[in-house]
């Protein structure tokens, strides 16, 4: 059994209701404070701990939001598996909104925010070749399909800095020559993170608009997002209820490895490595990093 299930909320998905001995905890990490409290407790006797990536209120942008701050407070608290909650444009018709993507790939546009936790005295190179846990994202899938709602296995992420949406130029280019399926703007490099931090991490992104390529639809606006996010409650709300249940037969190790991805990741020599970040990286990485002091 491992141990507790982090679910992150994005736009709209700013509580989670339900939990047993619910409890918003202050985190305190080497790289600041997590966006907000985070709310522990259990559902169905599995521990859980929610954190709204924007905070309470939506108060961080996506390029301000703490990513690396974020994925350590959840791991500190014990956090094993990540699912994502996200609002995303669609670019494929099909994928219409009110429909849940399984995200399995990203393209990562972003350019403004820290997107590693190492660094200067230890340097490492997670895969992400397959960025997300394909365990998990199925166990979430079949939470998902159990609602009722239309669910897309598998997408790819084009993961924008925002938080200006995309021009037109920008999304025929990410649809047509790139191949991406849906546009967001918070899963990079909140993704990156989780594989270092040795996390399982599998991403929901739920469509609300159609960007801004497509000829019958209008350009996106926050109030189509919000409108269709608040339709869609219930099945989020649904799908993360289903979890538990679904997480209870899971096996450890992790069979895709991401419990492992930093067994092979850090070249910086033992002699080498700076004292205080193998400090700051306990939380995260010490289960490979000896402490040098
Ligand atoms: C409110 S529209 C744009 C906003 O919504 C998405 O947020 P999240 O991924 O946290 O659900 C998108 O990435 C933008 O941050
Ligand atoms: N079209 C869009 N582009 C970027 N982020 C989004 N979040 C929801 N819809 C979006």
């Amino acid at each position: 059994m491992r141990e507790r299930l982090g679910v992150i909320g994005g736009s709209g998905v700013y509580t989670l209701s339900g939990l047993a001995d619910a409890e918003w905890v202050t985190v305190e990490t080497p790289w600041g404070a997590p966006s907000d409290a985070i709310l522990t407790g259990t559902l169905d006797g599995q521990p859980m701990a929610f954190l709204p990536r924007h905070g309470r209120g939506h108060v961080h942008t996506p390029a301000e939001v703490p990513y690396r701050a974020n994925i350590a407070a959840l791991k500190m608290l014990g956090v094993t598996d990540i699912v994502a909650v996200s609002a995303c444009g669609s670019f494929r018709e099909e994928m219409a909104p009110g429909d849940f993507v399984l995200v399995d790939q990203f393209i990562d546009r972003t350019r403004l925010r820290p997107a590693s936790f190492f660094g200067k005295g230890c340097v490492a190179h997670v895969s992400m070749a397959h960025p997300v846990c394909a365990r998990l994202s199925g166990i979430a899938g079949d939470a998902a399909e159990a609602t009722g709602v239309t669910v897309h296995r598998g997408g790819t992420y084009l993961a924008m800095e925002g938080p200006q949406f995309s021009t037109l130029a920008e999304s025929r280019m990410y649809r047509e020559v790139w191949g991406a399926d849906v546009i967001g703007m918070t899963n990079m490099p909140e993704a990156k993170l989780a594989r270092e931090a040795e996390c399982c991490y599998a991403p929901v992104a739920m469509v609300t608009d159609y960007d801004c390529w497509h000829p019958g639809h209008d350009a996106v606006e926050v109030a189509d997002v919000i409108r269709v996010l608040g339709a869609n409650a219930d099945h989020a709300r649904a799908l993360v209820r289903g979890l538990p249940a679904r997480l209870a037969a899971r096996p450890a190790p992790c069979p895709c490895g991401c419990d492992r991805a930093l067994e092979h990741a850090i070249i910086t020599a033992p002699e080498a490595r700076d004292p205080a970040m193998i400090r700051d990286l306990a939380g995260i990485a010490g289960r490979v990093l000896a402490p040098l002091d």
